[in-house]
């Protein structure tokens, strides 16, 4: 016979219950672990074993929790555990409420010290003066291409990528009233401006596009004057109280961004080999004919994926270039190495960016 709500609900109350044991054992074991590393002085966070703990978890799982739904739950308890070793402190482009911040508590779960910053650079300088253990930087939008500041700074920096978060990017029209009636500024980060451009020419043409530091710094300010409105997260939106005077207003529905999370190389070693990983690159190669599609033989030789190749200027005022590369693998593979190793030999300039397990 059919259980009642009651006996369901006392169901749920027994299996919340051996729930809660079996993941506070989970806990006392990630805390023993967190001593063997302490005493061997090696990194609390491993990302490459987080990934194969929820791969193999959705890999066992036999529903009806979909595959999504164990990452998120997973995501956020191996966050508690890691916690419970040492808290992780995370910078990004703040203030709360920015897409950044959400890139951040994807990737490392809501158990984390925010570090807000004011622009990538600081994020940069935060991680890599020690006043966060991590940064998280986006590098790339599949509307308007590459941020050039994050690829300029991933350079520069010592700090080294770890992982990535691809997001997909909703933006919204934040303001005092529910209506589009009287804006006479939009205030965003230029990148949503940019990503929201056909958008605004057809029911905001007359309003002002003001740049500002960060969407959640747009949204902040348009809580201030009901003549303004920010294009921000649905969640800028409740932090600031505003209303959502448009809903997913970005031209291409499917608007993506992709973050890179970055680190001193003391922090955490290279990734292991997760079995799904990327390697990103910076070379520079002689600028002579026919080099560019040189060093992108040994990838084809040796069978390696390129997933990604962007030029940046070299600054050098010759018309040299950085070409910014991630190819599909972990260098432990023979192919991987050989391919990189060839590719090396032809290069002006080559830097490994970072190994790291590719992101969903
Ligand atoms: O396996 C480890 O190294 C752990 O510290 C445990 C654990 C986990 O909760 O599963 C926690 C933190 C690491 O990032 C990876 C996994």
């Amino acid at each position: 016979m059919a259980k009642n709500l009651g006996e369901l609900r006392t169901a749920i109350d027994a299996v919340d219950r051996e729930l809660l044991a079996l993941l506070n054992r989970r806990a006392a074991l990630a805390g023993q672990v967190g001593e063997l590393k302490r005493a061997e002085g090696s990194t609390v966070f491993r990302p490459e074993r987080e990934a194969q703990v929820i791969h193999g978890l959705q890999q066992a799982n036999p529903g009806p929790l979909k595959a999504g739904n164990v990452a998120t739950i997973w995501r956020e308890i191996m966050s508690a555990c890691r916690a419970l070793e040492a808290p992780q402190r995370v910078a990004y482009l703040g203030p709360a409420g920015t897409f950044s911040e959400q890139a951040a508590l994807h990737f490392f779960g809501s158990s984390i010290e925010h570090v807000p910053c004011v622009s990538f650079d600081e994020v940069f300088h935060a991680a890599a003066a020690g006043t966060a253990d991590f940064g998280v930087v986006p590098v790339e939008n599949s509307t308007e291409g590459v941020v050039t500041r994050s690829l300029d700074l991933l350079l520069q920096s010592p700090l080294h990528i770890v992982g990535e978060v691809s997001l997909l990017v909703r933006h919204h029209l934040l303001r005092l009233a529910p209506s589009l009636g009287g804006i006479e500024a939009v205030l965003a980060h230029p990148q949503a401006l940019a990503q929201c451009q056909g958008w605004l020419n057809k029911h905001l043409p007359g309003a002002e596009r003001r740049a500002v530091a960060s969407n959640a710094e747009g949204a902040r300010l348009a809580a201030g004057n009901p003549a303004w409105a920010g294009i921000a997260s649905e969640r800028a939106g409740s932090e600031f109280g505003l209303h959502l005077a448009a809903h997913a207003i970005q031209d291409d529905a499917f608007n993506r961004t992709r973050f890179a999370v970055v680190c001193l190389p003391q922090t955490l070693e290279a990734p292991r080999a997760s079995g799904r990983d990327c390697v990103s690159l910076v070379v520079s190669v002689p600028n002579r004919p026919g080099a560019v599609h040189d060093i992108l033989v040994p990838l084809k030789r040796h069978g390696v994926s390129m997933t990604r190749f962007e030029s940046r200027p070299a600054r050098s005022g010759q018309w040299e270039y950085f070409f910014y590369i991630d190819v599909q693998g972990h260098p432990s593979q023979p192919h991987v190495a050989a391919a990189l190793q060839d590719l090396q030999s032809l290069c002006a300039f080559y830097k490994v960016l970072g190994t790291y397990p590719a992101g969903e």
